[in-house]
């Protein structure tokens, strides 16, 4: 099977005194043209995953492969002919611009870096990405903050975009956006996924953006992947793992904004997320915990042909 990126037992430790493990021996692989979703609850990890695998931070342990190239040992310099190939699309569009540059601008600063043109160039590929983000291309002469959200969240992509790259990491990319522009942003990431054969990562809290714009999920607690499915349609019917199934029965009814903790079923306050604790990192909340829980760490392991789950207890 060929893989547009591979994570082998990524880890990524803060801190000297009081240790947060963000990433706890993450293994994944993301085929080409299979976007993969990211979920869990805030503090779980998600981003820090992010920014590893885009080479912005380096792991404490573990290979990242990309495009059957090893590049958690690259420098920034090394990094950079792949750069191209793997853009970063962040949920705050505002602060991914500079006010004191018009958009047209920002995006030409990214392309020249990369690609040598004509200025005649430069600006037929800026107007052509801004229209194929539904954006008219006289936004170009605009700065950052004369656009609304959801038009500076498609220059965002466009910014992306412009370098035509094989994998995108979308972090958060709708939840600053007023839910009636989350499903057009959702819709033009689908688009051009097919238009441009872009492959994603996509860092969500959102379920549903899962099931809309991925073929695989990938559920994380505690800095490890608990679960992983190789297939998105009714993924709350399918989950398997105890803490999956508590997050696709509590997030719809949860405040976006405060999930850094999640409450049982009594509503009582059962586990700081940075926490470390001996065994599965998920016993001390599991109604169905025994011994061996508390003892050892349950691999991640395949139990249906694309399914797998890291718990002693399936
Ligand atoms: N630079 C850092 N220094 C110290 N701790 C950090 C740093 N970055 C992240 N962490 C910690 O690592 C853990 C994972 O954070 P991360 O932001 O990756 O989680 P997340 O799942 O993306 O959360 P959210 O959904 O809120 O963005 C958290 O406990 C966080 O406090």
């Amino acid at each position: 099977m060929k893989y547009l990126l591979k994570t082998e037992n990524l880890k990524k430790y803060y801190g000297k005194k009081e240790v947060v493990k963000a990433l706890d021996d993450v293994s994944l692989a993301i085929e080409e043209g299979k976007s993969l979703g990211l979920i869990g609850e805030s503090g779980s990890g998600k981003s820090t995953l992010g920014r590893i695998i885009s080479c912005l931070e380096k792991p404490t342990f573990g290979k990242i492969s990309f495009m059957d190239q090893r590049i958690d040992n690259l420098s920034e310099k090394q990094f950079r002919s792949l750069r191209k190939d793997m853009q970063i699309i962040f949920q705050s569009s505002k602060g991914v611009f500079d006010p004191t540059y018009t958009i047209g601008d920002s995006i030409k600063e990214v392309l020249k870096n990369f690609e040598k043109l004509s200025e005649r160039e430069y600006e037929e590929r800026i107007d052509e990405t801004l229209k194929s983000v539904g954006l008219d291309p006289d936004l170009k002469y605009r700065n950052v903050n004369q656009l609304s959200g959801g038009q500076c969240q498609r220059a965002n992509i466009a910014r992306a975009l412009i370098l035509r790259p094989k994998f995108v990491i979308c972090d958060e990319p709708v939840s600053s956006l007023d839910y009636s522009i989350r499903k057009q942003i959702l819709n033009l990431l689908n688009e051009i996924k097919e238009k441009y054969g872009i492959t994603y990562l996509l860092i969500t809290h959102d379920l549903s953006n899962v099931s809309y714009v991925c073929q695989a999920v990938a559920i994380m607690y505690k800095g490890k992947i608990v679960e992983y499915l190789d297939d998105t349609e009714k993924i709350g019917e399918k989950v398997i793992h105890p803490y999956s199934k508590i997050l696709y029965a509590s997030i719809p009814k949860a405040n976006p904004h405060n999930r850094s903790i999640v409450y049982d079923k009594d509503n009582e306050r059962v586990s700081e997320l940075n926490q470390i604790i001996k065994g599965c990192s998920f016993w001390d909340r599991c109604e169905k915990c025994s011994e061996i829980c508390k003892k050892n760490i349950p691999d991640l392991k395949e139990i249906y042909p694309g399914h797998k789950v890291a718990c002693h207890l399936v």
